[in-house]
């Protein structure tokens, strides 16, 4: 009978950093635990080490319940050997006044505040670790991955984008049609902010377009989008106004992202990165996998909604600018 101890696995390990260990980078550290299998090591870095050092000795004990994980906190240095690395370093809508619903800025009031953090983690993140993938969830988050390519990253770095509208979407639809939202096939393209756009005329369940089963509804269908766009695109704000923070959907999406590029699943999903053609990071469908966004497309619009997807555009490409010559860069 041979002993365990002592014995050392060299397998190749799949690793992930975490940079920013708030709300959301513990939601996303315990969603990877939970979902499992997708990498083998984690290390957060929080500017507050006490903090990294506490949630990791905390999501420690939820480990043996899931497939292997080791989860521990480090220094930058310690990102060294990351395939990803998840950005979720930055001010939140409720700390930096961005919870009025009447502020057609929404999350880009940010913009500022955490460029400037950017400016401080990003080159850090690539000095140790120049090949890895970087997912962008600090608000706002589409700018700041156009911020993060210009600091080093280059074509790596995505932003999560509106893959948690475009599953906001699916669920008030979903309860609107009483089915399950798993089966609603609904899109959101353009900016994660106030400026993005829902794809009604492609939203479908069952391969029966939304509109034509809303209109069977006997509520005036322009109501039910009124009212659901409201929902969708200040969900934020209602949940920060009942717990403080924005975390477990954006912990949620953030993992399964992050199984989609360390498995090369090839997932079609809405996400963010830089497209030539606008000149910006905006979501569209995108193909993810190893490196990051393989393939981006235009899902199909109508006239109106193109025109509402080429104004995102032109908002994005001004918030790159106040993020550029916030971090010094203009
Ligand atoms: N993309 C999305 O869909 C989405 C959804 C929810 C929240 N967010 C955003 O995610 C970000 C984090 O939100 P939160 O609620 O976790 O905030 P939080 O305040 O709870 O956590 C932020 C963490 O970042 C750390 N930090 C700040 N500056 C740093 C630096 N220079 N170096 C290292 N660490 C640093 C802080 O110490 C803190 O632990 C916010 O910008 C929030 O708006 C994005």
């Amino acid at each position: 009978m041979g002993s365990l101890l002592g014995v050392s696995g060299k397998a190749m390990r799949v690793k992930v950093g975490v940079v920013g260990v708030g709300a959301v980078g513990s939601a996303t550290v315990l969603s990877l635990i939970e979902r499992g299998g997708a990498c083998r090591e984690v290390v957060l870095v929080d500017r507050d080490s006490a903090r990294a050092e506490g949630v990791a000795a905390d999501m420690r004990y939820a480990t043996p319940l899931s497939p292997t994980m080791e989860v521990h906190a480090g220094g930058f240095e310690d990102l060294s050997g990351s395939d990803l690395v998840i950005l979720t370093a930055g001010v939140n809508e409720k700390s930096g006044g961005a919870t009025d619903r009447s502020d057609s800025q929404g999350r880009l009031r940010l913009v500022e505040t955490n460029a400037r953090v950017y400016a401080d983690i990003v080159p850090k993140v690539v000095e140790a670790v120049p090949d890895a993938v970087l997912m962008v969830v600090t608000d706002p988050p589409d700018p700041l991955a156009d911020l993060a390519r210009e600091l080093g990253g280059g074509d790596r770095v995505f932003s999560t984008g509106t893959l948690i509208d475009s599953l906001r979407f699916r669920v008030h639809l979903a309860d609107r049609l009483r089915v399950r939202p798993r089966d609603v096939q609904a899109v959101v393209v353009g900016e994660h902010g106030t400026s993005e756009v829902l794809l009604w005329s492609s939203a479908a369940v069952g391969g029966i377009p939304v509109l034509d089963l809303l209109a069977e509804s006997g509520t005036s269908v322009d109501q039910i989008r009124a009212e659901v766009e409201q929902d969708i695109r200040y969900a934020n704000i209602t949940i920060i106004e009942g717990t403080g923070a924005s975390q477990y959907g954006i912990g949620a999406v953030s993992a399964r992202l992050a199984e989609a590029v360390l498995r090369d699943e090839r997932a079609v999903l809405p996400v963010a990165a830089y497209h030539p053609g606008y000149g910006v990071t905006l979501s569209l469908s995108c193909v993810l996998g190893a490196g990051g966004v393989q393939q981006m497309h235009e899902p199909s619009m109508t006239a109106q909604e193109r025109a509402a997807l080429d104004s995102s555009a032109a908002t994005l490409r001004k918030a790159v600018e106040r993020a550029r010559s916030a971090a010094g860069l203009a």
